[in-house]
């Protein structure tokens, strides 16, 4: 059968007995380099999901080669529904639960006598298998920006069951190539405007010629030392703006008969959502984003003196950059137990896998306590 995955058509025997392997074997792969676990006889190739885990890699390599079904039961975790479903994407086989011969033996001797084998390593490309493209409610061999919005009421659970392949959206190259960013585009393309309008507004205020309230007997003159402060105001603005455009906009639900709206909301959040880990869309692209900048731009600008406006949108912009840093940190970093980063990234995965209803918060769970939306806590 032929099967788009990523950029790749592959051919894959639909029919596939699973691999078995001797408890010596699985308990070899015991390194960050090759990890792999149990769920009672199933065997486990989770290196690729390590260092995203939010408990971090150390919980899973100090039980690799063993049995985790009582860990994922938890404590220290319950894991959710999701977090379940999403390891079968990473099963490779079944233990031989009664051999004790020579494990490589064993396996290539069964191997031998089994009438449908897969390759002799995991393929590179499982993730990529692991979709069920039969049963699937979309056709992943055709890009899904087109397809999603045929799904109706199905497209809320669809969307929040996350998986593990990159998405294609588009047929046309040219339109797929611009919805992806490199991380590094962000930084590179609004640092240089953030060390520029500081400098400028600095310049100006020292000028000392703009004043709040200037057309009334109460004017105040703002003066450059004040610069810094105003820059953080401008960062605090942006968490609130990051928390209302997640909860409000990207997390709006869609009507089910809305083809359109269904489309834009894929395109907007529900393909991160359905793809947490495809790290060609995790910031936001540039030429998109300007758009947003540009408006902030103009209504801080026209809501205050100038000068004062640029220097709250400026604070913004930066925070704005250290919001999508963050984001892409929290799904691709692996931070050291008992930080902030961990705790955040912790959060975060638990609203991609757990709580999409709620932690909205991403470089700041701020926002969530005012407004009623934090995560609870788990309780055994
Ligand atoms: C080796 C045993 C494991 C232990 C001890 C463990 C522990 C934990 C802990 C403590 C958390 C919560 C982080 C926090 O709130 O501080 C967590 C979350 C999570 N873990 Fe694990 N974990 C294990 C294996 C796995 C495996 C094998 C997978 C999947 C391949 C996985 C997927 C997840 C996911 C997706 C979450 C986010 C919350 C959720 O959806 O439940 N874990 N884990
Ligand atoms: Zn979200
Ligand atoms: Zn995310």
């Amino acid at each position: 059968m032929l099967f788009f995955c990523g950029h790749f058509n592959i051919a894959m025997s639909p029919l596939v007995s699973p691999r078995v392997f001797s408890e010596m074997e699985v308990a070899r792969h015991c390194t960050k380099y090759s990890c792999w676990v149990l769920l009672g006889t199933k065997v486990y190739d989770v290196t690729g999901f390590l260092r995203m885990h939010p408990g971090g890699e150390a919980l899973i390599l100090h039980r690799s080669g063993n049995d985790v079904s009582l860990e994922m039961e938890g404590p220290p975790h319950r894991h959710s529904e999701n977090a379940r479903r999403w390891m079968e994407q990473y099963y490779i086989g079944e233990l031989d639960t009664d051999s004790n011969a020579d494990e490589t033996q064993t396996v290539r001797e069964r191997r031998k006598t089994q009438e449908h084998t897969v390759d002799e390593e995991p393929s590179p490309l499982s993730k990529c298998s692991q979709v069920d493209l039969d049963t699937d409610l979309v056709d992943w061999r055709k890009p899904l920006a087109w397809q999603v919005g045929h799904l109706g009421e199905k497209y809320d659970t669809w969307v929040h069951q996350p998986v593990d392949r990159p998405i294609r959206l588009f047929g046309n190259e040219f339109l797929e190539a611009s919805t992806k960013t490199s991380w590094y585009m962000v930084p590179a393309v609004w640092m240089p405007l953030v060390f520029y309008l500081s400098w400028y507004c600095y310049t100006t205020l020292a000028l000392e010629t703009t004043r709040l309230f200037a057309s009334t007997d109460y004017s105040v003159l703002v003066h450059k030392y004040s610069f810094p402060l105003i820059f953080i105001m401008g960062m605090v603005m942006w968490t609130f703006i990051e928390y209302c455009i997640h909860r409000f906009v990207f997390h709006m639900r869609p009507p089910a008969h809305n083809y359109y709206l269904i489309t834009i909301h894929f395109l907007l959040h529900g393909q991160h959502h359905k793809s947490p880990y495809d790290g060609s869309r995790l910031v936001f692209p540039p030429g998109l984003a300007s758009v947003v900048v540009g408006s902030f731009y103009l209504l801080l600008t026209k809501a205050f003196p100038e000068t004062l406006g640029v220097s709250l949108f400026v604070g913004g912009l930066f925070g704005y950059v250290v919001y999508d840093m963050t984001h892409y940190y929290l799904h691709y970093g692996s931070p050291q137990r008992n930080t902030y980063l961990y705790s955040l990234k912790a959060y975060h995965v638990k609203h991609h896998f757990e709580h999409q209803r709620a932690g909205f918060g991403i470089s700041t769970t701020l926002w969530d306590h005012p407004f009623n939306t934090v995560i609870p806590e788990q309780t055994f």
